[in-house]
């Protein structure tokens, strides 16, 4: 079984007012700490989804850039885009790039479970949250997926429902979820 990692990093940042995915928590960007939890449980390829204007400004070392032709159309359609251009992979680890917090330990926990053939998409609850962006699609999410787009349905929980998924149960503690939207977000986090 393949599993490569996938770092959503081209969004649009509007409320945070400039691109977030650079911005630094302890020295380093928030999107190597995606990276890091991804490489750290030896997925393979790791790819940064992104789009021409933020493309140059990632240190790509050990990654591969994924380029959006059309940008801003949405998580779904960036996920699409990645199952597409690599035939390779069984599964796909998609994070966010804006998860300072993210540990190899909750990547880890949730591989674990795919290793049973029943389920297409792993996904983590936290306080009866889905968190469809720090989740595991398998290949067979492509055509479904693909479905959607053409009908312009753009959300992740499009294809949630319409394929058989894992929720797994986190604490309230599990830092991993905590994203920053803005920069307050950011302070607050930081503080705490
Ligand atoms: N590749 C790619 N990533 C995306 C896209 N839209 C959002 N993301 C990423 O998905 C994650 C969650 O995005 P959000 O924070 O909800 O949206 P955003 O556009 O980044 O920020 P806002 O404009 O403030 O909503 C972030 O890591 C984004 O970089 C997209 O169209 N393409």
């Amino acid at each position: 079984m393949t599993m490569a990692g996938v770092v959503l990093a081209g969004g649009q940042s509007s409320r945070y007012g400039k691109p977030k995915m650079f911005e630094l928590y302890n020295g380093k960007p928030f999107y190597q700490y995606s990276i890091d939890a991804l490489k750290e449980n030896n997925l393979a390829p790791i790819i940064i989804s992104t789009n021409d204007m933020l493309a140059p400004y990632f240190d790509a070392i050990g990654v591969t850039l994924s380029i959006e032709k059309e940008c801003h159309r949405g998580p779904l359609f960036a996920l699409h885009h990645v199952m597409k251009s690599l035939p390779e992979p069984d599964w796909f680890f998609v994070l966010s790039s804006d998860l300072p917090f993210v540990t190899t330990d909750f990547v880890k926990q949730l591989i674990a479970y795919t290793k049973s053939n029943e389920y297409k998409a792993v996904v983590p609850v936290q306080n009866e949250k889905i968190h469809p962006l720090l989740a595991l699609y398998h290949r067979d999410c492509l055509q479904p997926a693909d479905h959607h787009l053409k009908q312009d349905r753009r959300s992740m929980t499009a294809l949630l429902n319409s394929v058989k998924y894992k929720t797994i149960s986190f604490s309230i503690e599990e830092p991993s979820f905590i994203n920053i939207n803005s920069p307050s977000d950011f302070e607050e986090f930081k503080r705490v």
